[in-house]
């Protein structure tokens, strides 16, 4: 064939072509083959290819395969990683005929061998580290399955895989070719623009060449670290997320100076996509999880992340027969921080109070939170004795001063304590328990701790079955409203209004209290339903009432704070008064001051539209409570009740009289009428009446009564003696 057209065609050919002979030595190589493996045709002949082109990794059965292909079907066709001369590793496809004499062949095979390496690489590193990803391998696992794949293809490669944190701080993710101790010096450098090949690549956001990293100035602080490796160059490449933000780099070491060559530039083009996608997989399955297990206001594990710890926490105390606590904290008037500073303030105090309790724990223990102001502790391995100290450092952490835009607070807690496995072996029934002793350090003294004890639980057993009944209450007609009349004491006695008082009859406990049920029903979600039964009971028997001639000013109904946070709650109040064909002034609405300091935009919406409509509000339990003069004006307020503490005390406390003086001088000023409440006796009325207090409301004067007894009152009411 020398030199004929045919031999040249062949030459030009970018697949390697051997021919061998019966013996299967090699009689000629064309270029493509010399190209391709190296081999010169004259080095070729006489060998076998086998001998030539098998390396480490070349399939054990591949000489058979093609033997028996040959031998039974005249050919054989199929992908094989062969090397070449200098031990490149190489994927080709293999297509190999008979050559027989007889047909004017040499006697042996024509092989024809094709360069798939790239396409190879691309199927082997994208499918196995796909399948390692759907498999859940790990980030760090998959990026050193990445990089010994490429050292696999590039022998002379020392791969290395740093992923970049948001602060621009790199971390080792995968280097197996390098010695753990530069991984760990390496873990946390900052990037810039002479840190290594890497540091200053992930800095660029493009690639760095290092020919030499003897001479390269960006080096110069970790050439001593990278003495011991022998490594001579470095190529690093940024690896960038979708967004185009640097998420790591991906570099290569090797032990000459030199620049990586074109099948270095091909798997970095397929690496870095694919180390991309892991890093990006990777950081959204940890945004997953964070949202998932953590509180996104605080940081702190939330109430799943901490059953699972804690319930790790339980068995380990279990096996190790070992004694721990959980601790319940609640936040002492968390929700007038809300109310009164706005919900941005109160976020903040939840914030700093989880890390004033993160403060307060040891590393063996867990913390959590969960809802609102709700923390738990579960301390390991402790003493009730020592409970009780870690409660008391809780308490005191939390108590100090917190700035909050400029308003200092000064936040308090209520603690529960239930002990492992005393009060319970599982985390449901500690935090039940915990929670329970908490309430009852919250009713007794707030800023408290309190163990758990049997008591505890039967009554919140107690709370919980009538919170129950409550949500049939309603609709089995078991509650009703009584009336007690508000008198005017100056000029004459006469009916100023009735307030309307909630009562509930339960079949079988009988009478429960307001001050027991209004609070449970706050709690239960039902004062929507209850303020909407109260409002329609009462139009109907003011309609009532003057329908039988009894001329009932006004009649005024207590509100829950809760009702203001409804959204359209004032259009309803006003809907249903027009049903009945009343108007604005027959409602006397009672607010108390917390209603009046709510800060909630919904509040003040509903508080703005009442007075519009011409509501007018009377301001309950005036005195007890934390009164700023401020809103007094500012709001519809027509009227101050003037709470029954200081009546009752008028008698016998020289500050309840001074105080109750100075109400009715506010009062007066401000244009409000004073209702006295709880007016009990003659001396009361009297010294009421004498230092000009116009509305009385009490035993004295009449109790809270079923409405069909206004009438035969009203005939009494004469005989009251308050003069
Ligand atoms: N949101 C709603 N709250 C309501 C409703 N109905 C009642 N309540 C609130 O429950 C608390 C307890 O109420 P109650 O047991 O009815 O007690 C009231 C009167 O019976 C009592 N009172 C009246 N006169 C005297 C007296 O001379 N001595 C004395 N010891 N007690 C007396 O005072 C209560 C009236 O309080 P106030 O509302 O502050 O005027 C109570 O806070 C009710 O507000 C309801 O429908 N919704």
């Amino acid at each position: 064939m020398a030199d004929s057209p045919l031999r040249q065609a062949l030459d030009c050919s970018d697949n390697a072509i051997a021919l061998t002979n019966r013996d299967r030595q090699v009689v000629y190589v064309n270029q493509g083959f010399t190209r391709l493996f190296g081999f010169t045709s004259d080095e070729a002949r006489g060998r076998y290819l086998s001998d030539m082109l098998q390396g480490p990794h070349t399939h054990q059965g591949l000489t058979e395969a093609i033997r028996s292909g040959l031998r039974l079907q005249g050919h054989y066709h199929g992908d094989a990683l062969i090397y070449s001369r200098d031990g490149q590793p190489r994927w080709v496809s293999m297509v190999v005929n008979k050559a027989d004499e007889a047909q004017g062949g040499p006697g042996g095979s024509i092989t024809v061998l094709t360069d798939i390496t790239l396409t190879k690489m691309h199927e082997v590193l994208q499918k196995r580290v796909l399948e390692s990803m759907v498999s859940e391998t790990s980030l760090p696992e998959l990026m050193t399955r990445v990089c010994k794949e490429v050292e696999n293809i590039a022998p002379e490669v020392t791969a290395s895989i740093l992923a970049v944190d948001t602060n621009g701080r790199v971390h080792p993710l995968a280097a197996p070719g390098l010695p753990d101790h530069i991984c760990a010096a390496l873990d946390g450098v900052q990037i810039g623009p002479n840190v290594g090949s890497c540091g200053t690549a992930a800095y660029l956001g493009k690639p760095v060449v290092t020919t030499s990293i003897a001479t390269d100035p960006r080096w110069d602080d970790y050439r001593a670290l990278f003495e011991s490796t022998g490594l001579k160059a470095c190529w690093s490449s940024p690896i960038k997320n979708h967004q185009g933000l640097v998420v790591g780099t991906f570099a290569f070491y090797f032990k000459e100076p030199r620049e990586p060559n074109a099948l270095h530039k091909s798997l970095v083009q397929v690496c870095l996509h694919l180390c991309a996608l892991a890093i990006e997989r990777d950081a959204s399955r940890q945004r997953i999880h964070q949202l998932a297990f953590f509180d996104g206001l605080t940081g702190l594990p939330n109430r799943a992340m901490f059953r699972n710890s804690a319930e790790r926490a339980l068995s380990s105390m279990a096996r190790d027969h070992q004694t721990g606590a959980l601790l319940f904290v609640d936040l002492d008037r968390f929700k007038q921080v809300n109310d009164t500073q706005g919900h941005a303030a109160g976020d903040t105090l939840l914030r700093v109070v989880a890390q004033r309790l993160g403060e307060c724990v040891r590393a063996q223990d867990c913390i959590g939170r969960l809802s609102g102001d709700e923390f738990v502790l579960l301390l390991s391995n402790c003493t009730t004795e020592q409970a009780v100290q870690t409660a008391q450092r809780v308490l005191g952490s939390i108590a100090m001063p917190v700035d909050i835009q400029g308003q200092i607070n000064l936040p308090s807690a209520s603690v529960g304590i239930s002990i492992y496995p005393y009060d319970g072996t599982d985390i449901d029934t500690l935090v039940r328990h915990a929670d329970q002793a908490m309430y009852q350090a919250k009713s007794d003294h707030r800023h408290s701790l309190q163990l758990f004890s049997q008591e505890m639980n039967r009554r919140a057993q107690e709370r919980a079955a009538m919170e129950r009944a409550l949500h049939h209450a309603l609709e089995r007609g078991e509650l009703t409203l009584h009336y007690q009349p508000q008198i005017t004491s100056d000029p004459v006695l006469a009916l100023h209004g009735m307030e309307a008082l909630a009562r509930w009859s339960h079949p079988e406990w009988g009478p429960v209290s307001p001050a027991q049920f209004i609070p449970l029903a706050e709690e239960a979600g039902l004062i929507p339903a209850l303020t909407h039964w109260l409002v329609n009971e009462v139009c109907q028997q003011i309609n009532t009432w003057r329908a039988a001639g009894i001329a009932v000013p006004h009649v005024a109904v207590n509100l829950s704070g809760r009702s203001f946070h409804q959204k359209g709650f004032a259009q309803n109040v006003s809907n249903t008064l027009r049903q009945h064909g009343l108007a604005a002034h027959d409602l006397l609405l009672e607010i108390t001051e917390s209603v009046m300091m709510d800060a909630r935009e919904v509040t003040q919406e509903n508080i703005e539209l009442l007075s519009q409509q011409g509501f007018r509000l009377s301001l309950d339990d005036f005195g007890t409570g934390y009164s700023s003069l401020s809103y007094l004006h500012r709001l519809p307020i027509t009227e101050l009740k003037l709470d029954k503490s200081f009546v009752q005390d008028l008698e016998h406390s020289e500050t309840a009289r001074a105080l109750t003086i100075s109400v009715l001088s506010i009062a007066k000023s401000l244009g409000m009428t004073v209702v006295a409440e709880g007016v009990e006796t003659s001396q009361q009325c009297r010294w009421l009446k004498e230092h000009g207090c116009e509305v009385m409301q009490g035993y004295l004067l009449g109790r809270p009564m079923p409405a069909h007894m206004l009438h035969a009152w009203s005939l009494e009411a004469s005989a009251v003696c308050c003069s």
